[in-house]
């Protein structure tokens, strides 16, 4: 058995306890001082001070088993994490990273005033990725993909939910979804799937948004059961793209077929997304810039976590959702980077942090929560991942400095020292490798 012991971390984050955390329960991460982690192969063995684990793991302080990364006796790998901060792995739940080509010109038209939806009215926005999705060929996605999730692997990210969406034909949607598949097969990070057909409405459709849902009920939704593509299926509710009526009626028809529900959800108009995933059970909704204050009362109500997608709202130059209200009135927020070709370009987890507790008043302890915990809870998996605690997958992140409360105050740096993904060493920071200089004389 393999076995590795992260010792003396002068902040340890657990975020044990039931999940979702909701409302209040947010706040509360379980923090321990000199706190540690015992790991046996990929699974947490115990979690506890430095003194508790000590004992546990048959270690005598002072008898010199104990310097950093080195066998010991009883057979731990001892990690030093002294002056360090230890949290579980991030969870980045809301994702769009399986695509091809770029849309920076876009970026461009909004600083200059054009809108997301008035640029998606006239041709651009996600329909623009559909002709690049579909000329890349599945090893072409693949690679790209490998380099994003290296990246978020960077920052901390040990599982993250990806979707589909570019595609709007039976072939492209299966393939980015194997793309995905074939990506979670081979990298550390886990990949989570979501099926979100109905993204757009190419030109074809307009008008004719039902016949397009019910193609893709009809023709491609049962291949992506039948072959385990995706655990989610996700649709873009918003003016001018998919209706409420719309909406729901695909919703439900997914639920019946075995899916779980996602929504994009009162993003740019207040249309009633975050009643209507509460009415269909949904795992989370996802946006909600404009959601209504009886949506947040329904969402609470009903145990669907908001997803909020704030580096979203940034580049849009829109206003953030009201996370302090949500929070404030019994809902479980989580946070999610969004990373996609449009509206945001970005999978920095510093970022969100940053937007967090600056723009939307939440705690740095609210902010962890909704990046960890909370963030499994919406794809499903907090009986397995999002916190520190005995039988859970060993998802750990290390931390260059010594206290959370550093997180907002190196704003938009990546503090991110070590990622332990199943128990092993994935990533390492070497912080000051710089190359040499050659001086000429
Ligand atoms: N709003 C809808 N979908 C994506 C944007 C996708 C794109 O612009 O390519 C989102 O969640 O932000
Ligand atoms: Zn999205």
């Amino acid at each position: 058995m393999k076995k590795l012991y992260i010792r003396r971390a002068s902040e340890l984050v657990t975020c044990r306890g039931s999940a979702p955390k909701k409302g209040a329960e947010m706040a509360d991460i379980g923090l321990i001082k000199n706190g540690g982690v015992l790991i046996h192969d990929d699974r947490i063995f115990a979690v506890g001070t430095t003194e508790e684990l000590d004992l546990l793991a048959g270690f005598e302080e002072g008898s010199g088993q104990v310097d950093a990364c080195t066998e010991t006796a009883s057979g731990y790998t001892v990690l030093d994490a002294s002056g360090k901060t230890v949290l579980p792995g991030f969870v980045d739940s809301h994702t769009h990273f399986i695509f091809g080509g770029y849309r920076a010109e876009e970026f461009s038209w909004r600083l200059k005033g054009d809108t997301y939806m008035s640029i998606m009215e006239r041709g651009g926005g996600i329909n623009a990725t559909v002709g690049p999705t579909r000329d890349a060929s599945i090893q072409e996605l693949v690679s790209v993909g490998r380099e994003r999730v290296n990246r978020m692997l960077e920052f901390g990210v040990t599982t993250v939910e990806g979707k589909s969406g570019y595609g709007m034909d039976r072939n492209t949607e299966l393939k980015q979804l194997r793309a995905m598949k074939e990506l979670d097969a081979s990298h550390p990070v886990d990949i989570v799937t979501t099926f979100l057909g109905p993204h757009s409405v190419l030109p074809q459709y307009k008008g004719k948004e039902r016949e397009f849902i019910d193609m893709l009920l009809q023709d491609v939704m049962p291949v992506v059961k039948e072959e385990g593509l995706a655990e989610f299926a996700d649709i873009f509710c918003e003016k001018g793209v998919f209706g409420i009526e719309d909406s729901e009626y695909y919703l439900t028809r997914a639920k019946e077929m075995g899916f779980k529900l996602k929504v994009h959800a009162d993003e740019m108009n207040s249309l009633g997304g975050a009643e209507l995933a509460a009415r269909t059970g949904a795992y989370s909704a996802d946006h909600l810039l404009k959601a209504s204050d009886e949506g947040i009362r329904q969402m609470a109500k009903a145990g669907v976590i908001s997803t909020l997608l704030p580096a979203t709202a940034f580049c849009l130059k829109e206003p953030f959702a009201p996370a302090r209200k949500m929070i404030d009135s019994g809902c479980a927020v989580a946070l999610a980077s969004d990373l996609n070709p449009g509206s945001c370009f970005t999978n920095s987890i510093p970022l969100l942090i940053a937007l967090g507790c600056i723009y939307m008043n939440m705690s740095i302890e609210e902010v962890i929560t909704a990046l960890t915990i909370n963030g499994a809870a919406a794809l499903g998996r907090s009986d397995s991942i999002g916190s520190l605690e005995k039988g859970k997958k060993a998802d750990v992140v290390i931390l260059k400095y010594p206290s959370i409360h550093f997180m907002p105050y190196h704003t938009g740096i990546n503090l991110v020292e070590t990622v332990i993904k199943n128990g092993d060493v994935a990533y390492q920071k070497e912080w000051e490798r710089l190359p040499e200089l050659k001086r000429e004389n």
